[in-house]
């Protein structure tokens, strides 16, 4: 038995990086982690220590400062982009390059130079490339979007064994925190223009879907998204069920007719799934 060097990837991680964009006194803020990871020609570097094939980590994440100088921030994906084919294009030994970014929001107060951070949503993109001319795949997504509907949702007819004890509901509270990512058919999409949009479809499927379950829920709101956006093919998401359970107020001498709930943190039901075209091509690269 042999053994041998697997699958393998390295970078810098979390490179928290702020820019300022100064407009005469107005300034405009952006808020990013980004993320790089590379591959290519690392066999001797981890069989015997040569590192004669890195692009140390730290030269990784002092690319990323530079280039949010040099070329400012625009659309995260093509921030995304310009990064990834630089370390492939610029580097003989580098031949895949992972570029995973969050943003985050910071709301204009008053003035010209004063913020609120946003809510707890997230923006994400994650892009691969094989330098310029190569393989490339763009998945942009969200994470931590919470959303509410406080009636239009029932839960019935599911199994019921010797452990069952959940009572069938014809009117609940759904709720549920929406981590999705899409996939884009395309490297050239208008990236901020389709960003808003698939996230209104995925929030009007949201609270226009009479729910039976929030399985049927997350189909509808992937659907949405599809059908609205033809430059997108897959979807995928995962849905925690913030689950809010009636109080009993009877001790109390009261009713409860679905007014007082209590709002349970964990254990929570994990909803997750993949909504796509059926012409959408492979792409296990995209996720990987
Ligand atoms: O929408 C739901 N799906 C489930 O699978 C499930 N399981 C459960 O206990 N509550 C719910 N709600």
């Amino acid at each position: 038995m042999a053994i041998v060097l697997g699958p393998n990837r390295y970078g810098k991680a979390e490179v928290r990086v702020v820019r300022v964009t100064r407009d005469g006194g107005t300034h405009r803020i952006r808020d990013l982690n980004v993320g790089v990871f590379l591959s290519g020609d690392m066999d001797e570097v981890h069989l015997t220590g040569d590192n004669a094939a890195v692009l140390t980590t730290d030269t990784q994440k002092n690319t990323v400062f530079a280039f949010a100088k040099k070329y400012g921030i625009g659309e995260l994906e093509e921030f995304g982009l310009l990064l990834a084919r630089h370390f492939v294009d610029s580097q003989p030994t580098i031949h895949h390059a992972r570029v995973q970014l969050e943003e985050y929001a910071w709301d204009r107060i008053t003035g010209p130079h004063s913020f609120v951070k946003g809510g707890t949503e997230v923006r994400t993109a994650v892009v691969h490339s094989d330098g310029s001319g190569g393989a490339e795949s763009v998945v942009s997504g969200l994470k931590d979007l919470t959303v509410l509907n406080s009636t239009g949702s029932e839960f019935h007819g599911f199994v019921e064994d010797e452990f069952t004890t959940l009572e069938p509901t014809n009117d609940r509270i759904l709720a549920t925190a929406v981590t999705a990512q899409w996939r884009h058919r395309g490297t050239d999409s208008k990236w901020d223009e389709s960003y808003a949009a698939a996230r209104n479809a995925l929030l009007d499927a949201f609270a226009t879907t009479h729910s039976l379950s929030l399985q049927q829920t997350l189909y509808a709101m992937g659907r949405r998204a599809l059908e609205e956006r033809p430059e997108l093919c897959e979807v995928r998401m995962s849905m925690p069920n913030k689950h809010h359970f009636l109080v009993d107020l009877e001790p109390f001498g009261m009713d409860n007719d679905n007014e007082v709930y209590f709002a349970a943190d964990r254990p929570y039901g994990l909803i997750e799934g993949t909504v796509l075209t059926d012409d959408a091509p492979d792409a296990p690269s995209a996720w990987n």
